[in-house]
């Protein structure tokens, strides 16, 4: 921040104008020279004794009359207000000062600063106590208005003049409105809400409307940044912090109240109690936001520890730890990927108010066309696959081949900025093919199966491919964002916004669905991997024929991530090919495609990377190609016991996913999370296009497989009295303590009925996935066991079973 072109006395003025004192203006002017930013740094740094005046906020907000600072034109007024309570007002002031838009700057400080003491003053105001009458339990759900909440009665017609200010929005949407309300009833929230709901401005709309601090824990960087990026293009302030971050300098604005919203990563706010303790009483903090709130948990699909040990927000930024406040700071946490049982564990681990209330929407995303098709998932397999997504994204470059396009500038930086590898439209192999020392974490092939399932393991040589990105690549590498100190000022929003009036979607009868009708409109796609590796194979195949692709992962410098994420923002580049640090919340609303390849490793990851899909609301594909042929079965390394035993669950949820063929799947889906899907069908994904598949009576096998289970059991059991009890078998051995797994099954099989002896593997696996589906038979979960077999045996049932086979290949 350099001088300005203003005089000494085009510098006085304004800066009188905005309630400094004359001699500290001075004071500033000569120490900084005559940039207004600087002086105004210079005197908020210098402390109370220099031009602030330090009446507490209690003591402003008990004398104000909000009328007052209505009056106007009123200077004298003006100044006497912006005053007594500058320590709300001069930090805005300074935000502000970092827009780009020197002109418009006073006037926009003049409207906030008055704004926000009115805010102040009124949200100050002691609220009215929920009545005696009132009891809300946690983890009630509220799914109409709070009609029995006393809330700060006019928070709702004031936040129009903003939403419409900053965002370019027309209204809230009915579970925003709630979690607010719950909010300016001081109580804590949890909001359970769809994938691109908008349930970022739950956590952004106090800030600006009581002009305190609003403190984010968000557990990605790509995120913070994208969120921060976004904020700071809307004319609000905000800033990153991590543990990486280099320069403190922004750490310690930020502590001092110079940004509306902090986003912090789970590991650097438990370092920060102190310094925020202090934030809130100088300044005042409106609320601690923990967005993606399902990495708490150790049930959810992406349990981050840390996450666990938020419980500090709730003791350490209460009235019985802090005396100045009159009511505990809410939490408001905040996901689109929770279970039951992960909403339990949430409220619980981050001991959140036994009066929370939980706002609940449906998970269904009616927009969303879900779909899965069978392939290998490997490099043989990439012409057949990609052949429409070359069509539809290739297609574009290749009739204006003279310009170069992005990804092969982009790549050339990568290439020569870091001396690694590149990704370019010729046929140079990249060094990231051969040199695979990003996979350095010793990932390993674990068969989740255990039961026979061998093949998928490739013989004598052990894989050094990373299935998932390292949990914490995403925290340590905060500073290498080289985002100008992970802050970002505010500009001015656009003038010309054009309002949406994006509100709930209009009920639709019970069962009547509003089917959205192709072909897709243009728009990006994300192409999910499992490895770091397939990232940059997937995106140089895509680049030859001419689509601008890009790959992302965590160990690609960060140079290269940042201008990914800017230019698949910028919409010049069209595909990024993601390992799951470019999932959660990355909010672009025209992406069209999101495909999967490969199994995600959980429906909790899948949902949500899904979700980045059609946030406009338009029709968009979220495709799942995996080899159905075979359990997945890649897991991390460097996971404890427990971890990966959860990690199999959730694998294995996975593949009953893709097997389905028989339910649709969005309502498979939404039902996977605990809500009772209101709609028969999607009428959209490929099983409610496709129809019912074609049945086929598997009595037969399903009898004979049970009985081969039961019969290398050592057990006293007898085969004919079998199907009257529900039997359980403890271990997974035999009879003679062999191992017992599909392979040995289906061999024994084949050894006493002629009729399946050329039966292949695939029917049997497929068949006892079926089973397992239906309850009869369970797959062990415990390292001990190959197999851990519970039949509950009613032979009626089973006589019942269908098989389905139509359009699983393996099985016909
Ligand atoms: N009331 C509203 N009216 C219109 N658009 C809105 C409204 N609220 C939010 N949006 C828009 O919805 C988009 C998605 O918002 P946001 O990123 O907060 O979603 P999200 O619920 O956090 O999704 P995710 O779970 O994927 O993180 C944003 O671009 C935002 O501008
Ligand atoms: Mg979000």
């Amino acid at each position: 921040m350099g001088a300005s072109n203003l005089s000494f006395d085009q510098v006085l003025v304004e800066m009188l104008e905005m309630g400094f004192e004359y001699s500290s203006i001075v004071e500033g002017i000569k120490t900084v020279g005559l940039s207004i930013p600087n002086v105004v740094e210079h005197i908020l740094t210098a402390g109370s004794g220099s031009g602030r005046a330090t009446t507490s906020s209690k003591a402003s907000t008990t004398t104000m009359q909000p009328s007052k600072f209505r009056a106007p034109h009123g200077k004298a007024l003006k100044r006497k207000a912006l005053s007594s309570t500058s320590q709300v007002r001069q930090s805005s002031i300074l935000d502000h000062f970092h827009s780009n838009d020197k002109s418009t700057v006073c006037n926009k400080i003049r409207d906030v600063a008055i704004v926000d003491l009115e805010m102040v003053n009124e949200h100050d105001k002691p609220i009215s106590k929920m009545p005696d009458d009132v009891t809300v339990m946690p983890g009630q759900i509220v799914t109409g208005p709070m009609e029995n909440l006393v809330v700060m009665s006019d928070w709702e017609t004031r936040v129009g003049g903003l939403l419409q200010k900053h965002f370019g929005i027309l209204c809230l949407k009915s579970f925003q409105k709630e979690a607010l309300n719950a909010w300016a009833a001081h109580k804590d929230c949890l909001v359970l809400a769809a994938t691109g709901s908008g349930k970022s401005l739950c956590f952004q709309v106090p800030a600006l409307l009581t002009g305190k601090v609003v403190v984010v824990i968000s557990p990605l960087i790509s995120l913070m940044h994208d969120q921060c990026l976004k904020l700071a293009r809307h004319g609000v302030s905000a800033c990153f912090l991590g543990s990486g971050q280099p320069d403190n300098t922004v750490e310690k604005k930020a502590m001092r109240g110079m940004y509306s919203i902090i986003y912090v990563c789970p590991e650097t706010v438990l370092r920060l109690i102190q310094p925020l303790q202090k934030l809130a009483e100088s300044h005042g903090i409106a609320l601690f936001a923990i967005d993606e709130v399902h990495c708490v948990s150790k049930w959810g699909h992406d349990f981050r520890p840390d996450y666990s040990r938020l419980s500090v927000l709730r003791e350490n930024f209460s009235t019985s730890k802090l005396k100045f406040l009159e009511f505990d700071i809410p939490l408001m946490a905040l996901t689109a990927t929770a279970t039951h049982r992960v909403q339990e564990d949430i409220l619980k681990s981050l001991r959140m108010s036994k009066e929370t209330i939980v706002v609940l929407t449906s998970f269904f995303r009616s927009n969303l066309r879900f779909m899965v098709k069978h392939s290998g998932t490997s490099q043989a397999f990439y012409e057949k696959d990609f052949h429409e997504l070359i069509k539809v994204y290739g297609s574009k470059l290749n009739s204006n081949k003279n310009k170069k396009s992005s990804i092969s500038k982009d790549s050339d930086d990568v290439s020569s900025s870091s001396g690694a590898g590149r990704i370019s439209n010729n046929d140079d192999v990249s060094p990231y093919d051969v040199d695979d020392n990003h996979d350095d974490y010793g990932g390993r092939y674990v068969n989740v199966m255990r039961s026979g399932n061998t093949d998928n393991l490739v013989k004598g040589k052990e894989l050094s491919v990373e299935f998932l990105e390292n949990d914490n690549d995403d925290c340590q590498s905060v500073d290498d964002w080289d985002v100008t100190c992970g802050e970002f000022c505010a500009q001015s929003p656009p003038k010309d916004w054009e309002l949406s009036e994006i509100d709930d979607p209009p009920k639709e009868p019970e069962g009547s669905l509003k089917v959205l009708k192709g072909p897709l409109e243009q728009g990006p796609a994300i192409i999910y991997v499992p490895t770091r590796k397939e990232t940059l194979k997937i995106a140089k195949y895509l680049c030859k024929f001419g689509v601008k692709a890009a790959a992302y992962n965590a160990a690609l410098p960060k140079s290269h991530l940042r201008r990914v994420h800017k230019e698949f923002h910028e919409n010049t580049i069209e595909v990024v090919v993601a390992t799951i640090a470019f999932g959660m919340g990355i909010d672009k609303p025209n992406v069209r495609r999101i495909i999967h390849y490969g199994w995600p490793q959980s429906l909790e990851a899948y949902y949500q990377e899904a979700g980045r899909a059609g946030r406009d609301g338009k029709l968009a594909d979220c495709i799942l190609f995996a080899n159905l042929a075979r359990v997945p079965s890649l897991l991390p390394s460097r996971r404890s016991e427990y971890q990966t035993k959860q990690a199999y669950i959730m694998l294995s949820d996975c593949f009953r996913y893709g097997m389905n063929t028989s339910c649709c799947r969005a309502k498979t889906l939404v039902e996977y999370f605990g809500e009772e899907f209101s709609h028969r069908k999607c009428l959209l994904c490929d099983v409610c296009v496709d129809g019912p598949p074609q049945r086929q009576n598997m009595k037969d096998e399903a009898c004979i497989l049970l009985q081969t289970i039961a019969a290398s059991h050592a057990c006293s059991y007898s085969m004919d009295v079998a199907y009257d009890d529900d039997i359980h078998f403890e271990y997974g051995y035999g009879r003679h303590g062999e191992r017992l797994c599909l392979k040995n099954i289906v061999g024994k099989i084949r050894e006493q009925s002629q009729k399946f002896l050329n039966t292949d593997i695939l029917l049997w696996r497929g068949l006892s996935r079926i089973l397992e589906a239906k309850g009869y038979i369970r797959e062990g979960d415990d390292k001990s066991c190959y197999m851990h077999a519970v039949i509950s045996c009613d032979c009626k049932l089973v006589i019942q079973l269908w098989f389905l086979s139509r359009r699983r290949p393996m099985f016909r």
